[in-house]
């Protein structure tokens, strides 16, 4: 049987091109967008199965739940990357921003991950994958529900890993510049990569790779690898 795997947000960016990776790589990918459809029909056209839900209504994220288990007995791979990446300006303005941050970044993982839990543990070597952000550690001022949020999916990697062992493994990345947004203009930019060892913004292949490393060492969980061209070092 061929491995399977949950992406969420996998409509665009990195949540893409993981799912693209490892549909090259012979897996059967759930493909979770909110409102990226044109993305996912392209992974359909790989052989993707979609799956559309707003992580914002709980009920979504429940009747998402029961469409995978009703196509699968087992799920090998499940990467919690949906984000909402609100400011305070956003979340200040909108309390159904401010709701859906946590609801997004907490609510949809912890409900993906107790409600999946059993084709997890029916796999060989079940693994959850949580993104996080550097940020979940050292918060920004400018985002703290976001940072909050973050955290919460952080810590919860930690119980989980602890609860699930020795069936499941769960483990974080937390990503720096890895991929700026398009509205993010040239000063942004110069000064992220300033605060940035490296100085360079990463890709996402880092990303991808350290999916892959995770996959490949069975002796890791309740581990959380920063992929920021060393950025946490200046926040
Ligand atoms: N890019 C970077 O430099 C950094 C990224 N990260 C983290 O890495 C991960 C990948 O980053 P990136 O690719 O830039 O992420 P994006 O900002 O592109 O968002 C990822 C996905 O989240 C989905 N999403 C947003 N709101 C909802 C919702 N209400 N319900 C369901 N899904 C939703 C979107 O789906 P759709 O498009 O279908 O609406 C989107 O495709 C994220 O978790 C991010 O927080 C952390 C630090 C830096
Ligand atoms: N969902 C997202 N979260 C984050 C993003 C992003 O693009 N989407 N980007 C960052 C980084 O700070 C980066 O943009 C450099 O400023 C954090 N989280």
């Amino acid at each position: 049987m061929k491995p399977v795997a949950l992406i969420t947000g996998a409509g665009r960016r990195f949540g893409y091109e993981l799912a693209n990776d490892l549909l090259d790589n012979g897996y059967t990918v759930f493909a979770h967008y909110n409102s990226s459809k044109g993305g996912v029909e392209k992974l359909e056209q790989q052989g993707a199965i979609g799956l559309q839900a707003d992580f914002s209504d709980t009920r979504a994220i429940d009747n998402m739940i029961d469409q995978v288990i009703a196509q699968t007995g087992q799920l090998d791979l499940l990467v919690n990357n949906a984000s909402c990446f609100f400011d305070n300006h956003t979340v200040d303005a909108s309390d159904d921003a401010l709701a859906a941050v946590y609801q997004v970044h907490a609510i949809a993982p912890y409900k993906l991950i107790t409600g999946l839990q059993a084709l997890l543990a029916n796999a060989n070597d079940g693994l959850v994958i949580n993104i996080t952000d550097i940020y979940s550690e050292r918060p920004s001022t400018n985002y703290i529900a976001y940072c909050g949020a973050k955290a919460a999916l952080a810590n919860m990697t930690l119980a989980f890993a602890k609860a699930l062992a020795p069936d499941i493994r769960v483990n974080a990345i937390q990503p720096g510049p890895i991929l700026f947004l398009p509205e993010h203009d040239n000063q942004h930019r110069q000064q992220v990569l300033a605060e940035t060892p490296l100085k360079v913004e990463g890709g996402l292949q880092p990303m991808i790779d350290t999916v892959k490393f995770f996959r490949d060492n069975p002796f890791l969980t309740g581990e959380s690898i920063k992929v920021d061209g060393g950025r946490a070092l200046n926040i």
